[in-house]
């Protein structure tokens, strides 16, 4: 089946987890802080030791190498990681603007970014530039899920909204299935209606270590 389904994933913090998501599908995960959200997204992305199997479109994760796995299952953090000196040398084969790929260099103008931001140095970045050129980042893999940790924490509410059309956009169209950790109601309320406007987005809750749906 096309999606990504649970299966029986759990941590140390967490009972064993049964969840499908569908192609295209965003479902939203909350809960309090220190709750154990961050660590199932570890767990679904195997950085964290965790039982269980999960399966994207119909294929076992245990089946494929572990860099396989996270590059079509894409985990975003909420504090990224950076390891070279400069944003272009993070993008597959985008050093430079002109290496870049139109699609990726649309996702940086979407986000507010020239081309030349593919040449600024990790260090002088915002914490919201580097959320933001985190998500390119992820996008440019091309994941087939996301599992997105407070994508647009640390982001201006006209950031936030490019940032959230993007994610969007890319579900959509990439017809990814997106597990969205956020603890905003207007930001669960304003995607669950959808670009499309029609009605969806279902929303769970970890509670005393289990999984619930959100009433
Ligand atoms: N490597 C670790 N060793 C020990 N405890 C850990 C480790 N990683 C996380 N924890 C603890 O596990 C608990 C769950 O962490 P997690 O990051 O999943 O919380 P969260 O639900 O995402 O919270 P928040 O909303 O504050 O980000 C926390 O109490 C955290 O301190």
């Amino acid at each position: 089946m096309a999606g990504l389904r649970l299966d029986g994933i759990g941590h140390r913090l967490l009972a064993p987890v049964d969840l499908t998501l569908a192609a295209g599908e965003l479902v939203f995960l909350s809960g309090a802080s220190g709750a154990g959200k961050s660590l199932l997204l570890r767990a679904i992305a195997d950085l964290d030791p965790n039982t269980g199997e999960v399966w994207l479109n119909g294929e076992a994760r245990s089946r494929m190498t572990p860099p396989d796995w996270r590059r079509r299952v894409g985990l975003l953090p909420a504090e990224s990681c950076w390891w070279a000196e400069s944003v272009g040398e993070h993008l597959p084969r985008a050093r430079t603007a002109a290496a870049t790929t139109p699609l990726v260099l649309d996702w940086l103008a979407r986000l507010g970014f020239a081309p030349d931001v593919l040449s600024w140095s990790i260090s002088r970045l915002s914490t919201g530039e580097r959320q933001r050129l985190a998500l390119v980042r992820l996008l440019a893999q091309e994941p087939e899920a996301l599992l997105l940790d407070e994508a647009t924490a640390n982001l201006d509410p006209a950031s936030r909204d490019r940032a959230e059309i993007l994610i969007e956009t890319y579900r959509q169209h990439a017809q990814a299935a997106v597990l969205w950790v956020s603890h905003d109601p207007e930001q669960r309320s304003r995607l669950s209606r959808g670009l499309d406007q029609r009605p969806g987005g279902r929303a769970f809750v970890i509670q005393d270590g289990h999984l619930e749906p959100e009433s």
